[in-house]
Order: C-alpha cells, then structure tokens, then sequence
C-alpha cells in the first residue's frame, strides 16, 4: 500500500494517522521530537500492524532537522544500496499553539511555531512533490485548522498560509498523478491545548471533536483527492458561516482562545 511520512507522529491526530495508515498496510515514517516515545510507538506498530516502521527523530523548528526530513522524502527508490521505499504520502500534521499576545509576546515562540507549522510545511513538500511528480503518483496531506478562517493571531495566520498554499499547490499539481489536500479540523482532543496551558472549559461539548473521526474523514478526502477537507457537518457549517460573515464580524470574535 505505499509509504506514508507523518510528522508529530507521537501524540493527538498524527498518532491516530499513524495508526490508521498502519491498520491499512501502510508502511510508516514517524517524525516527531521525543525519541523515546517514537521508539516505543515503532515496537506498538511494528507489532500490531506488520508494517515497516522507521522512525526519523527531528525538530521542524530547526532547518537541518527539516533538511534530514526533506532528504528522506526526496528518495526515489532507485538509489544504490539504500532498501527505503519512496513515500506516497505525507502528512505535514505537527503544529504548536502558540498561547500568547504577539505584541508583548515571546518572538522567539513566533518563530518556531511558525518554523514548524509553515516552513517545514513548505520545505518538505517541495521534497515530496519533486519526488513524487517525477513517479507521477503521490499525495501530500497538510494539516491547518478552521483557525485559518479567523482573525485569531499568528496560529490562525500560519494556518491560513497552509490552507491557501495547499490550494495552490493542488492546482500546479493537476494532471501530474499526484494531489495536495488540506484538511481544516475544529477543536480536536489531543494534547495540543494542555501542552500550551490554554483552559478549554468554556468550550462546550458540541465544540469538540475525536482524533478517529477527523482523521478517517481526512484520508477518505485524499484518497478522493479533496483540496479541502473539513471533517464532521458541524464544523463544514461553520467554516461556511466564517467564509460568508462579514470580515468586521470574525474580526469582532477576535482570538477566541
Ligand atoms: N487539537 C486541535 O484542536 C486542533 C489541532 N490542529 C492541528 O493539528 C495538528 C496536530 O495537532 P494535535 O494532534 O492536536 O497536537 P498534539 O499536541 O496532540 O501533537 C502534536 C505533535 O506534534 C509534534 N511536534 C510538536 N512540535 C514539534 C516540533 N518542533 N518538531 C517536530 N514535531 C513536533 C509532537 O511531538 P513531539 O513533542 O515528540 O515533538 C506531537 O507528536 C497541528 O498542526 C495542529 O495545529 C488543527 C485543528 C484543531
Ligand atoms: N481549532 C484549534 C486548533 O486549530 C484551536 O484553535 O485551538
């Protein structure tokens, strides 16, 4: 079933992407910071699913760890001596909230969060697109957020920037074999509030989503090969409602974490 690459594979949606690929006989290449727990899900997987599993331990808010990332996506299985099969899909999932004013904020937080969520996002899939287009197949999956149809600070900036170049990117794509799908989720339960310390308790029930459900809504839009996906109907109307209200009123909303 090919190779899929999936970064933040560790925890919350890349962990459930991991496992849902796996489950579907995908070998898998797990990116993400934390060795140990990297090396731990590989046994889990390796185990449970019968698959390849390589784990590739990187920091995306660092270039020569991206670089490292990009260099694995770029293998075309063709290259002498080296039995690592090139990668159908990659999945740009890893992402950081960034819990603070921008004025009298941390830069230094801005930027790797935006080194994370937008730089490595651009640099490894121009490493997946050149190789893939060269195979003539291939899909590229970047995670953004409904956040990119707010005016909810930098978070929401970073996510509209991998929404709209998804969209860019699937048109340049077209006729070539292979796709860019974005997908848009809501708020999702994983560790991505509680590693920010964001209190979430205002918001209700109905507002939440589950890993499991976004992440199979998002791989069945791939393989239809969707440019936008936004799992579950409360939150396609929402994301309508967001693209149809006046920019003064989402403005008005302002950050609502
Ligand atoms: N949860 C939500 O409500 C929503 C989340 N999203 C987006 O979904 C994606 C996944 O988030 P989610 O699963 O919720 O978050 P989690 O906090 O549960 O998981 C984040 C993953 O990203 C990895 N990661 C974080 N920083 C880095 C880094 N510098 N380099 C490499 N890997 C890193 C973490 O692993 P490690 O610490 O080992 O590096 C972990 O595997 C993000 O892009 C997020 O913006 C979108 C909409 C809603
Ligand atoms: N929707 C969530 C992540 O993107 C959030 O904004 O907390």
């Amino acid at each position: 079933m090919g190779t899929a690459l999936v970064t933040g594979a560790t925890a919350g949606l890349g962990l459930e992407f991991t496992w849902q690929l796996a489950t579907a006989r995908h070998d898998v290449v797990l990116v993400a910071r934390d060795v140990e727990r990297l090396e731990k899900l590989a046994h889990q997987v390796r185990a449970a699913a019968g698959v390849r599993v390589e784990v590739l331990p990187a920091d995306l808010s660092q270039p020569d760890d991206v670089a490292r990332v990009a260099e694995r996506l770029a293998i075309t299985g063709d290259e002498d001596g080296d039995d690592r099969r090139p990668v159908g899909l990659l999945v740009n999932n890893a992402g950081v909230a960034t819990a603070q004013r921008f004025v009298d904020g941390d830069l230094g937080v801005e930027l790797a969060a935006f080194d994370v969520m937008v730089r490595a996002v651009l640099v490894l899939s121009h490493a997946a697109a050149g190789q893939m287009t060269a195979r003539g197949r291939g899909a590229i999956l970047n995670v953004a957020s409904v956040a990119a149809l707010t005016a909810g600070g930098t978070y929401a900036a970073a996510k509209a920037y991998v929404r709209s170049f998804t969209e860019g990117l699937a048109v340049e794509l077209k006729g070539t074999g292979v796709t860019a799908t974005v997908v848009c989720p809501g708020f999702v339960h994983t560790e991505f509030h509680d590693r920010a310390g964001v209190d979430m308790s205002a918001i209700p029930d109905v507002g939440w989503l589950e890993a499991p459900a976004v992440v199979s809504e998002a791989l069945a839009d791939v393989r239809r090969g969707l440019v936008i996906s936004t799992p579950s109907v409360r939150y396609k109307a929402a994301s309508a409602l967001l693209r149809l209200a006046p920019r003064a009123a989402v403005r008005a909303v302002g950050k609502y974490r």
